[in-house]
Parts: C-alpha cells; structure tokens; sequence
C-alpha cells in the first residue's frame, strides 16, 4: 500500500498530490476497480448509453476518509471499454490531479462530468461525499430508476415496505418503511447539485436520490456498500415497477391489492403509506372558499364591503364597456325574478333608454340589498367579481386564506392530487384572491374553478357536473370541503366523499350531522 503523506496533503487541499503518490498502488487499485466497476454496470444496464458514472474514493488507511483522493469515471464515453488509464484523479475537494489523455477520433475526448472545471467542486455527487462521509457514489441510468419515478409523477418521495432485500440498505430491516427522495430532473446534471443537497440533507436516513425521468445516486461508505445497496434498490425499484402492473400495493405490510384511487394518490408520494387520510385516496381535491380557506370575516367585513361601497363609482366609469352592459343584463334578469317572487329589497330598474343615473341608482339599490342578503347568485358574483379586480390591481384588496392552506395546497400539489376551487364567488373573483394573497400568488397549486355558473352549491347536480369536468372514474375519488352542511350533504349525495370545516366564525352545524370535520387542513 502507498505512504498517505502525499495523499493527505493533496487530498487537504495543500497542492496537488505528489506523482509519485498518484502513480502508487492504491490510486492504481482504483482506477482499477473503478474501470471494472464501469464494464461491470454496463452488464447491468446501469451505465449505456455512455450515461451514468462511478466514483471511489482511493483506499489508503493511513489517510483519513475525508482526505482520501476520488477516482472518477469519465463522462460521456463508453463505460464497457473503460480500462484505468480513462479514470480522473481528483482531490477530496474536487480538483483534478490527472486526467485521461484523449483518444483519436471518432473518440470523443474524455470529460469529467458534463459540468465546467469552474463548477467542479460543487459537482453533484460531491454532495455525498461531503455531506455522508462518502466511500463511493455510483450513478445509475438503470431503466428501472428511471420509470420508478414515473409511476406517480407528482410523488417526491418512493415508499416501500415488506421486501426482504430492504435489509440490504444501511439502517433498515424488513420490516422498515424505505424511504426514497425524488427530486427533478434538469438539463445539466450540475444543475442538480442545489436540490440533490436538500434532499440529503432532509432524508438523513437516505443512501439514494432518485431523479426524476433519469435514474439514482446512491452512495455507501465504501465501494462494497455502494454496489451491494445499488444492487438492492434496482431490484427494489424493478419489484416496485412490476408490482404497479399486477395492481399490487408496495408501500403497505400487507401488499395489498392498489385501488385505483389509490395509484395515483398513495403508492407514492410524501406521507403516503396508508389509506387512513382522505385526501390521499382521493384524485381530486375540491375547496369551498369562505369559511373553508379564508375567513368568513374576511369576505363579510372586507370583500363585500368593498363591492357595496364601489359600486356606484364602478357602474358609472364603466356604464358603457361590453362587461358592464352584461352585468347590467345579467343583473337584470335577476331583479325581474325577485320582483315576481317578492324579494325584500328588490327595486323596479327603469328600462334602457332612462338617464344612465336613474339606471345606475335603481342597480345600486338592489346590488346593496343583494350584498346585505348574502345572495349567492351569478348576476351578483360576476358584478362583484369586476369590482374586486380593480381593488386587486389598485393593491386596496389582498386576498386572506388560513395559515394553513399553502402548505396544504402544495402538499397535495406535489403528491398528484390536483386541487380544484368550488365557491359562489366568481371564477375570476377566485382567480384573484388565490393570485393576490399574502402568502403570495397560490393558483401554482390549483388546477380548476368552478362558480354558480356550473350550479347552485346546495344542490346535488351541481357537484355532478363537476365530477363530470374532473373525468375522475367515480365521485368518490373527489373529497369536497366545505363549511356549509347542505353543501356538504348535496356533494355526499352525488357521491363526493366530503368533509366539513370548522373555523373561527363559522356557523353551527346541525346536531349529529354525520360528517367528518377538521379544524384546519393539516389534519387532512
Ligand atoms: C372568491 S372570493 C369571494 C367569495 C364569495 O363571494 C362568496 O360568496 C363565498 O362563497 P363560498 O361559496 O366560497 O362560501
Ligand atoms: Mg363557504
Ligand atoms: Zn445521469
């Protein structure tokens, strides 16, 4: 075995490591190992394609871990044909101490990985070696790490419990629950680097990052521990793959069979282990806005307030802008209706040809009655809807959800459940509130609208055309949540599986309503 004095002080960062040391056995015996490691994994299928690539760290006891040099495969070329002259030679830090000398045509010539020498240090796989004391890192583009990922491409994390070869990574027994980060592909692997050391840094348990689309990173404390746990997720990964198409369930003891509402929610995905939360069985995610996201307060004591008090300014700046004279008709009709059903509030509104003051006094009248009633109807909503945009824009309004909504939106955003807004304010009023809150621009999350314009909220049908629209397999793959008990019951009736929500504020709900309740989403 070669003197670790050379290697030390190169691996320190004091200097480049000197030839000798560089020529010695033990660098010679990684640049070995790793070249068969190479021809080895593209046996495997791990590494065509020129893809992928395995680093070791030289094997010198005398030097510390931390300090060893690092053997590195180069990128770019052909890994069954890799002998040891091909491999770089870096410091523990990153810097290059000898590179391959370049072949002649139609041979690529050798890089170090697809990143600037500039960016070396930071190269992703340096990560591992950093931040978990590293031995070895191999990289796959094994088929299997790839398509693992997109079997729920909303999920950050793979989950997996129950398979005897989970023994085979660090810290877990069979029983154990594995746990995979994914992260996100990126057009350049160094591009990875910054949501690669997240992930390590948040899953400390972790030997691997998968990425998305791409393949895994795995990393043990030598080259042994390295391949032995590569090994077992790519057989794990590859279970995994043929599980999903016997429609048989992972990611619980029993292994089950997956329902289909499950596949998409629960197979994979933060948290996702078990059938017990409502919103990971279900696709779909439908939210009620007053008194479910936002206070009551907010929208009775700030956004209707606003509409009544702008409203006159509103009607008459815009008297003759197509939106308008569509409110005005819209408006219209519903009056007609009050007035013949004996609405309190409702007032005669001269006919067209009447001085646009005489018009603009008679709406007013009715669209404050309207507000102090707390209609939910469409005529009222849209109006309010482009009265509240110029607050918007002006900065007078800013919308308000509970503390706990941006986490919960994300949450299900990330793990594939698509979020869908279902409230009487109009789609744009929604649209806006969700842009404009103080937790910044939410409609990243949200995937749908719906207002009146699909239907009355207390009725059965309306929650029917809206499962229609979703293009879920059944209503109950949607969950509804909402503070009003008969629009809990009308989406129970269509077959929603529903929640209802307590908040500050709210109203009583009926004695022994039945309904599950949460008092905020993180018990969701
Ligand atoms: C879009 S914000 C205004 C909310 C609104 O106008 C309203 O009537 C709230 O009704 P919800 O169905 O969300 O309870
Ligand atoms: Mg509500
Ligand atoms: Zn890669």
């Amino acid at each position: 075995m070669a003197s670790g004095c050379c290697g030390a002080k190169a691996a320190a960062g004091e200097g480049m490591a000197s030839e000798a040391y560089l020529a010695g056995e033990a660098v010679l015996e990684a640049r070995e190992l790793v070249a068969e490691l190479c021809r080895h994994f593209y046996g495997m299928g791990w590494v065509t394609g020129t893809g992928g690539s395995i680093t070791v760290k030289v094997n010198d006891p005398a030097v510390p871990l931390a300090d060893r040099l690092i053997v590195m495969s180069p990128s770019g070329v052909q890994k069954e044909r890799m002998v040891s002259e091909d491999m770089y030679v870096m410091s523990a830090d990153g810097k290059v101490l000898s590179a391959p000398v370049g072949k002649p045509w139609p041979n690529k010539p050798p890089k170090c990985t697809d990143c600037a020498p500039l960016f070396m240090k930071s190269f992703v796989v340096f990560k591992a070696y950093l931040m978990r004391g590293a031995g070895a890192v191999i990289h796959s583009h094994g088929m299997e790490t790839c398509i693992a990922t997109m079997l729920n491409p909303g999920a950050k994390e793979f989950r997996m419990t129950h398979m005897e070869m989970i023994k085979g990574i660090k810290g877990h027994g069979f029983r154990d629950e594995l746990v995979i980060p994914i992260i996100e592909n990126t057009p350049y692997e160094y591009e990875l680097t910054d949501s690669l050391s997240e992930a390590i840094a948040a899953y400390p348990k972790a030997t691997a990052v998968l990425v998305r689309n791409h393949g895994i990173y795995v990393w043990g404390d030598s080259w042994i521990n390295a391949k032995t746990q590569a090994e077992c997720y790519h057989y794990l990964l590859d279970a995994a793959i043929r599980l999903y198409q016997l429609g048989i369930d992972w990611s619980t003891p029993e292994h089950g069979p997956i329902n289909s509402a499950k596949r998409l929610g629960s197979i994979m995905g933060p948290g996702i282990t078990n059938g017990c939360h409502a919103a990971e069985s279900s696709k779909c995610v439908v939210l009620d806005i007053e008194g479910t996201t936002t206070p009551i307060s907010f929208v009775t004591d700030v956004m209707f307030p606003y509409a009544r008090d702008n409203v006159r300014k509103h009607l008459t700046s815009t008297f003759d802008s197509e939106e308008t004279k569509e409110d005005i008709k819209l408006l219209r009709t519903q009056i007609e209706d009050d007035l013949r059903n004996g609405i309190s509030g409702a007032v005669p509104v001269p006919p067209d040809d009447a001085s646009k003051d005489e018009v603009v006094n008679a709406l007013v009248a009715n669209v404050e009655s309207m507000i102090k009633a707390d209609r939910k109807i469409t005529s009222l909503k849209q109006l309010q809807g482009h009265i509240w945009r110029t607050g918007f824009e002006k900065k007078e309004l800013q919308g308000v959800v509970f503390e706990d909504v941006p986490e919960a939106l994300k949450k299900w955003h990330d793990s594939g459940i698509k979020v869908y807004i279902y409230s009487s304010g109009s789609r744009e009023a929604q649209r806006l509130l969700f842009g404009n809150t103080t937790y910044g621009d939410l409609r990243k999350f949200l995937c749908g609208y719906f207002d009146t314009t699909t239907g009355n909220k207390r009725e059965t049908r309306s929650y029917f055309e809206i499962s229609q629209s979703l293009g879920v397999d059944s209503p109950s793959q949607i969950l509804f949540i909402t503070d009003v008990f008969q629009e809990a019951v009308a989406a129970k009736n269509a077959g929603f599986e529903v929640i209802i929500s307590i908040r500050l504020g709210n109203a009583p709900l009926p004695e022994n309503h039945g309904f599950r309740t949460i008092k905020s989403f993180s018990e969701i």
